[in-house]
């Protein structure tokens, strides 16, 4: 059967909803501005602001589908999967640019101690002991020197596996900075110390993958009374809030390295090594 696409004349008209030769009107035209010749129905279906007609135009393919043959011809039935596959993209990359839109408004409004002159400028220093507070060195220097003093077996293997896990954190946190690339806000100060090269990048943020590491970690091993659970989920919160508050990041990069971080403890408790692991190790190395 002939394609009604082809057929009606109406729809080689070049407009944001019937746009394109090839007859995929639906999707095609996302960027021009509506054409005011396109029918009337199809104009209050879509809205009369082109945003909106975008919006809409990717957010249902079964009323679009509906509406096509509501035409009177068969087009609903000529729509192949590939429709839906380009339908999704342009869904797909609107609500991104939004969230992005959204995360660098926010994350401005939040870097209220991203310098001395900012409106919350007096609580930087404060902002700063939260960030040594969330560092790999003194969390590395610490673990090591809790390794070396622990006189139990169960001890050391508990220090010895937040030490892996701190180690395996810096390196799965530099692949994604490598691979993703982005750049910290422009209203922060590059002014943290003991960087890799790679922490010129923001995605994700290394502390807090780390907060949220370590304070599984110090929660499942460690014996705490309420409060100071309660402190260890206050203190991984806060290094958080910190990094967008200092300017370093943005909210979906602490968001995302919380997320992280939750994940590489499940990995540090699938890697777990235990003393059998250990011994056969040091066996192996002797
Ligand atoms: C030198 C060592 C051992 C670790 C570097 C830790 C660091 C500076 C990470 C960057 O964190 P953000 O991505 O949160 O800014």
């Amino acid at each position: 059967m002939p394609s009604p696409k082809a057929k009606n004349p109406v729809r080689s008209g070049g407009s944001p909803v019937l746009g394109s030769s090839n007859g995929r009107y639906e999707f095609m035209s996302l960027t021009k501005p509506l054409n005011r010749s396109s029918p009337s129905h199809l104009l209050q279906r879509q809205g009369s602001e082109p945003a909106t007609a975008r919006l809409r135009a990717s957010e249902s393919p079964t009323r679009r589908r509906g509406s096509s043959s509501s035409t009177g011809s068969t087009s609903g039935q000529g729509l192949s999967e590939e429709d839906g596959i380009r339908l999704n993209p342009s869904f797909i990359r609107v609500a991104l640019s939004s969230l992005l839109a959204i995360d660098l408004w926010m994350s401005k409004r939040l870097g209220v101690c991203a310098c001395e002159d900012s409106s919350w400028g007096s609580v930087r220093p404060l902002m700063k002991l939260i960030e040594i507070s969330g560092h790999g060195i003194p969390w590395l220097a610490g673990t090591a020197y809790c390794l070396y003093k622990s006189d139990s077996a169960a001890g050391q293997e508990v220090m010895l596996n937040l030490l892996m896990g701190l180690l395996l954190d810096l390196v799965l946190v530099a692949i994604v900075k490598a691979v993703v690339r982005r750049r910290r806000p422009a209203h922060n100060r590059m002014d943290m110390f003991a960087t890799f090269s790679v922490d010129r990048y923001s995605f994700p943020s290394g502390h807090a993958t780390r907060a949220a590491m370590c304070g599984r970690f110090l929660l499942a091993h460690l014996v705490l009374a309420a409060p100071l659970r309660v402190l260890v989920l206050l203190w991984a919160s806060l290094v958080g809030l910190s990094r967008v508050m200092l300017g370093r990041h943005n909210v979906t990069d602490v968001m995302f390295g919380f997320w992280m971080g939750y994940c590489q403890y499940n990995l540090v408790e699938m890697l777990w090594l235990s003393p059998q692991t250990l011994q056969g190790l040091l066996g192996q190395l002797a």
